[in-house]
């Protein structure tokens, strides 16, 4: 058994617009989570599931720093919702109505609206075929793939396709295809979106080692570069998820995303399932 949580490894739920997450708090000691312990508890039937596993740390010049796993024990370099609910939970801890937090690509800062929603600046969008990464250089405006998809990074790849409707694309055959493409080194995130109304879109995602989840926020704030860049929408874009609606507004100071949080549950891992994972 391990000994460092004798009694369990204490984790929260949340999910932001049905993008689910576990969280740990691992403030005031050592982060604790392996590549093992993130496919673990990703497992929906043998762990607690996620789309997401965010590791809360300390951080010495925000209030705290996060690192995110996806469900098939990778890392990933930004998560939009997974951020706006960490935030939540930590604004409640701290008192505050705003907070400043350290992730893989940068600071960020997230505030709660008035309506209880919470909003982050995800930063600028990358635009470079170096820093999505690709693998050689080529039109992140038009990458040279059928349908025609532009890339943008928020932090982490994404590859967007504009498509005349949305709900009519085999997201899971489609975007599982997409994300291994040798034109990401790093593999991709992949979004499909149609244009519903004036700044308004419909957007399906394929997470890069989590597959089908019913949000993606990073996904949200590529894909409202990518409409914007595309002459499609304005800089402020309403998009309708499977799980729920993000708001993206493309500023100056960068890319914020706007949604719903929700708490589901605290719960206790058990040193039993915790043995040889950590
Ligand atoms: N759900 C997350 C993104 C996860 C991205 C991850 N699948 C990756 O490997 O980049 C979000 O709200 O931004």
């Amino acid at each position: 058994m391990d000994s460092q949580f004798p009694t369990g490894l204490p984790f929260m739920k949340m999910h932001g617009a049905g993008n689910d997450f576990v969280i740990i708090d691992s403030r005031g000691r050592g982060a604790v989570t392996t590549p093992a312990l993130a496919r673990a508890l990703g497992d929906r039937n043998r762990g607690v599931g996620f789309d997401q596993l965010a590791e809360i740390r300390d951080s010495e010049t925000a209030d705290f720093a996060l690192d995110f796993w996806n469900s098939d024990g990778s890392r990933a370099g930004a998560c939009g919702n997974a951020t706006r609910c960490v935030s939540d939970y930590m604004m409640g801890q701290l008192g505050r109505e705003a907070v400043h937090l350290v992730t893989p690509r940068g600071d960020l800062r997230a505030v709660r609206l008035a309506d209880g929603r919470v909003s982050v600046n995800m930063g600028q969008p990358q635009r470079d075929w170096t820093e999505l990464p690709l693998s050689h250089a080529v039109d992140t405006d038009h990458l040279p793939l059928p349908g025609d998809p532009v890339a943008v990074g928020m932090g982490n790849p994404h590859c967007v396709f504009f498509v005349p409707d949305a709900e009519a694309v085999d997201v899971a055959q489609d975007g599982r295809r997409i994300e291994t493409d040798p034109l990401f080194p790093q593999r991709t995130n992949v979004e499909f979106a149609s244009l519903t109304g004036p700044d308004r879109l419909r957007m399906r995602v394929w997470e890069r080692g989590a597959g089908i989840t019913l949000a993606c926020g990073s996904g949200a704030c590529a894909t409202a570069v990518a409409a914007h860049l595309r002459g499609l929408t304005g800089r402020r874009v309403t998009l309708d998820l499977d799980g729920g609606v993000l708001e993206i507004d493309w500023r100056e100071d960068g890319v914020w995303m706007a949604g719903p949080v929700a708490r589901v549950f605290d719960g206790m891992l058990s040193p039993a399932f915790l043995d040889g994972l950590l």
